[in-house]
């Protein structure tokens, strides 16, 4: 179980996070929305240790982790997926597979993962992963090598930017099946409306604070009414 204990913090002197408080229990699938700027990301950056918070506790299973980097907390069962995986020169997409599951998997069982995520395995299996990937290939790699890391909490930022439709449903039926093998929890950060049907909770942040967490059917309708806080998309002339 993960908890946010009155996390708070800033940036340039503005107050992004505001005593945010929440509690992820086991295998649980949560989807984390809001309006831009709502401060997701920044949440997201902040359970994967990439950000430490100004104040507040997070606690893993009970352990206070929250002065822990991103390397420990990885250790300690808790993934990140970035927009695109990281880059090593010479490195293939099985090496970095085999690397995520800390096994010499066999070329049949690292495929299995890239055919997860819609690609032809023998395709890519043993090419560099560089800059003659296109960005939705390095963005299914990168969701592959998160499924082979297999830990107890994965944390996706907008896995939807930049794959395209048909993708996008393979996508829902990976993360479903995620949820169901590894029994851990799932957290991602999204707008879309098929991923929020597929959570058992939706976490709604506005303006730097937990608005609302329920259900989809509970929290969408507020959702949609709410603010921008934006006087020109009112159609105001002021
Ligand atoms: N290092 C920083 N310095 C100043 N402001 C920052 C910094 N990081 C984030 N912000 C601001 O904090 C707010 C929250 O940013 P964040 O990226 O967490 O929002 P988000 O909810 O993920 O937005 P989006 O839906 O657009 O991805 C934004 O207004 C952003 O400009």
């Amino acid at each position: 179980m993960l908890e946010l204990k009155n996390i708070c913090f800033s940036a340039d002197g503005k107050q992004i996070l505001k005593d945010i408080n929440l509690r992820i229990d086991d295998a649980k699938f949560i989807v984390i929305t809001g309006p831009n700027g709502s401060g997701k990301s920044t949440l997201a950056r902040i359970i994967s240790g990439i950000l430490t918070p100004d104040s507040g506790q997070i606690l893993l299973d009970g352990e206070d982790i929250t002065a822990l980097g991103i390397t420990e907390r990885a250790r300690k069962g808790i993934s990140f997926a970035f927009q695109q995986p990281v880059r090593f020169k010479g490195v293939t997409v099985k090496d970095l597979i085999c690397l995520a599951s800390g096994q010499d998997l066999s070329t049949a069982d690292a495929c299995q993962y890239l055919s997860e995520v819609g690609m032809c395995a023998k395709d890519y299996i043993d090419r560099e992963v560089n800059a003659s990937l296109s960005g939705g290939e390095l963005k299914r790699i990168e969701i592959a090598t998160v499924m082979a890391r297999k830990t107890k909490l994965t944390l996706f930022d907008e896995p939807e930017a930049g794959i395209d439709l048909w993708s996008f449903k393979n996508l829902i039926d990976v993360f479903e099946k995620m949820h169901e093998e590894i029994q851990g929890s799932i957290i991602i950060i999204s707008h879309q409306e098929r991923i929020l049907n597929i959570a058992d909770q939706v976490v709604l942040l506005s303006a730097g604070e937990v608005k609302q967490i329920g259900t989809k059917e509970d929290v969408l309708p507020g959702l949609f009414g709410m603010e921008t806080g934006c006087r020109y998309f009112k159609g105001g002339d002021e």
